[in-house]
């Protein structure tokens, strides 16, 4: 899917923006801001040039500890508190304060756990709803571990319900989405998770 953002684009944007909210894209402060934020765009939205696959691909280093695996294969690993940001999609408004923890049960495969960072921090910056992020991080640690108990709880805000619209600072949203046989199935194990994600 290897898509572009287009600075340029973004750019000119940006400065008709400017013009139709009555300022002059020319005066001293405003000159270089279309090209500043076309700039915080290509940042802050990496994740859009990326497909899953290739997310999983770049962030995608496993250890074979098939003998560990086996010993511990009621043992769950959780990374907890992952601080990301990101944008909706409803409004271009930031999500702060967000924390993302993501629990899985190993099976063949273990990933390296500032992958999971990674991969949380990569797919905060697309176009977003908070519900998406957690269904996101789980289709790819799943393609990468094989695993088939996954939980991705997510913890944010939105500018857009506390800085403008109804206004209500303070207000947390919380998501969490479960992915693979086991979990869907197992109760106690994703009871068990989530006390130990709290
Ligand atoms: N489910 C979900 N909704 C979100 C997320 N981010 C923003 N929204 C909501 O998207 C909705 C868009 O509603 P609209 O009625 O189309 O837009 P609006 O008139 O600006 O809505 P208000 O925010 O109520 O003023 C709002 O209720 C937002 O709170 C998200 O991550 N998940
Ligand atoms: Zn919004």
């Amino acid at each position: 899917m290897k898509r572009q953002i287009d600075i340029e684009k973004i750019s000119s944007c940006i400065r008709e923006i400017l013009i139709a909210l009555g300022d002059d894209p020319d005066r001293e402060g405003l000159r270089d801001t279309p090209k500043r934020v076309a700039k915080m765009y290509e940042e802050v939205f990496a994740g859009m040039t990326l497909s899953n696959d290739e997310i999983a691909q770049l962030f995608g280093t496993t250890f074979d500890e098939e003998d560990m695996v086996e010993q511990s294969s009621n043992r769950c690993v959780i990374v907890r508190d992952i601080p990301i940001f990101s944008y909706c999609e409803h409004h271009l408004a930031l999500m702060y304060n967000m924390k993302v923890s993501v629990a899985y049960l190993p099976k063949e495969k273990m990933i390296g756990l500032s992958k999971i960072a990674r991969i949380a921090d990569m797919v905060g910056r697309r176009l977003q709803l908070q519900e998406r992020i957690g269904e996101e991080i789980a289709e790819i640690v799943e393609k990468i571990t094989e695993s088939d108990a996954i939980i991705v709880m997510i913890h944010g805000e939105h500018s857009c319900m506390t800085s403008r619209g109804i206004k209500k600072p303070g207000t947390l949203t919380t998501t969490v989405t479960y992915r693979g046989e086991r979990i869907n199935h197992d109760s106690d194990l994703r009871q068990e998770l989530l006390m130990l994600m709290k």
